[in-house]
């Protein structure tokens, strides 16, 4: 049914932005119809073209600020809003961690679920924190440029200060892209399908400050590979492993399977809590160290473990939360998909002497259901799954399995309330306030430890 919209395409209105959108575009509201304008924040009155209709929403282009809020950042880069890297860089950071907790309080209060959330924890310095860069190389008026994507386009805005990447990334990514130039390497052309180099993947450890070079190619052609691989060594502090990887296949996955080690090791080390981790160019690891260490901590202290506790990590990727975990419980038992985060988290069991985690392959789902028909009775389930959120075959499992806590860690505040009313269904009920922290400061991301107890005896 076609409904009177009560804006139309090209009309320009004046009004006061009413709230911000996760993806932090500011909110017009005409007679309760919304309409997105990007780069607005709350309590800004502006004049706005409207731009695109839809049934239940527009979106909008600022014309005029006629106020600005007492949050915005003067003089906010605009390259970074361009490219999407920091979305809310237009944000003060103390309103960027107050942006985060109302997202997940609104999604509760939507959900008629009566729980509160504690103010989220941030970084004393939120900037230059990414762990791991991975980077396009593409032509841009005749030069071989590195930078990033313009939002929704594959059109490169070339950067050589990426304001959320450690700045020895940076300064990494620019030290190749200059040997790259002077050996005359060609850039990958992505229409055309020619070109070699297609990206650099750069990752730094925070602790170890060791290097991981990665520089995938479109074929298993890298020209010059000596040379360039003799100036990386030269030029990049800390430079422990360099990887050539090849990705044949024009899609948007960065990495190929093939890595051929052309220099060094072919994995850095890193650690969170403590733990040694083993990290190789394919593992997931967490990008923001020092914020991961607060999230694990506050899982741990969730779980509040006394060292006899069996504890079922679910979705446990190379195992950092399970080993964090396991010197402060009786025993592990982890699981998750990807085969080649199951190996790592078991070499770095190994490594870090840790002999009472048990690591398996399989969805969490389906794993869960086996544990429990062999008579599995954990007392703690941490819980860390992608932004889908769990499946409802784990939450049957978990509600037949019965530990006395979940601890919930989660990417996602609207999958997070949706899976904390299919948890309460099985008699668990929240037990402290949610507690937000911001792993990925300048962005729209919100991550979040929730404790749940369970409330029926059975
Ligand atoms: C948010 S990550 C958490 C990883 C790990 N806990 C960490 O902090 O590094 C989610 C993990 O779930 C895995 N995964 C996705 N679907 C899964 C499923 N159905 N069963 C088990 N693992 C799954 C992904 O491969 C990924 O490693």
């Amino acid at each position: 049914m076609k409904v009177n919209l009560p804006v139309h395409r090209g009309e320009t209105i004046t009004g006061t932005i009413a709230d911000l959108t996760y993806q932090g575009n500011g909110v017009l509201k005409v007679a309760q119809y919304p309409i997105f304008v990007p780069d607005t924040l709350p309590g800004e009155k502006v004049e706005v073209r409207v731009t695109k209709l839809t049934q239940n929403f527009a979106w909008g282009m600022l014309t005029q600020r006629l106020t600005t809020s007492p949050d915005r950042v003067e003089n906010a880069n605009q390259m970074f809003l361009q490219t999407g890297i920091a979305p809310l860089g237009h944000l003060k950071y103390p309103a960027q961690l107050k942006f985060k907790q109302k997202l997940i309080q609104d999604l509760l209060t939507k959900a008629h679920l009566d729980l509160t959330v504690a103010p989220t924890l941030g970084m004393a310095a939120p900037y230059h924190y990414r762990n791991k860069a991975q980077v396009p190389v593409r032509y841009q008026r005749g030069a071989l440029q590195t930078g990033f994507y313009k939002r929704g386009s594959h059109d490169l805005v070339p950067m050589e200060d990426f304001y959320i990447q450690d700045p020895v990334i940076d300064q990494t990514i620019v030290t190749v892209r200059n040997l790259m130039r002077d050996l005359k390497l060609r850039a990958y052309d992505e229409t055309k399908q020619t070109g070699d180099v297609k990206h650099l993947m750069v990752r730094r450890g925070y602790y170890s400050h060791q290097v991981m070079v990665v520089i995938v190619t479109r074929t298993s052609k890298l020209p010059h590979a000596k040379e360039l691989v003799a100036g990386m060594v030269d030029q990049i502090p800390g430079i422990t492993s360099i990887i050539h990887n090849v990705n044949a296949k024009n899609t948007n996955v960065v990495l190929g399977p093939e890595n051929h080690v052309l220099w060094g090791e072919p994995t850095i080390h890193d650690q969170l809590l403590g733990i040694d981790f083993t990290i190789s160019p394919l593992s997931f690891y967490q990008v923001n160290p020092q914020q991961t260490e607060k999230l694990y901590q506050a899982a741990i202290d969730a779980a509040e473990l006394d060292g006899t506790q069996t504890v079922i990590d679910a979705y446990c990727g190379i195992g950092t939360i399970s080993l964090a975990v396991a010197k402060h419980a009786q025993k592990v038992y982890g699981v998750e998909i990807v085969p080649a985060a199951i190996e790592d988290a078991k070499l770095n069991a190994l490594h870090n002497q840790i002999e009472n985690a048990e690591f398996v392959v399989g969805k969490a789902e389906e794993q869960m259901a086996k544990w429990q028909a062999a008579g599995l009775k954990p007392d703690v389930l941490i819980v860390d799954p992608p932004r889908k959120g769990l499946d409802e075959q784990l939450i049957e499992a978990a509600g037949k399995m019965a530990p006395q806590k979940i601890v919930y860690v989660s990417c996602n505040p609207a999958t997070l309330v949706r899976d904390l009313q299919r948890l309460m269904e099985q008699g668990y009920r929240v037990t402290k306030p949610i507690q937000p922290v911001d792993q990925f400061p300048q962005t729209t991301h919100v991550e979040s430890v929730t404790l749940l107890e369970r409330t029926e005896i059975d």
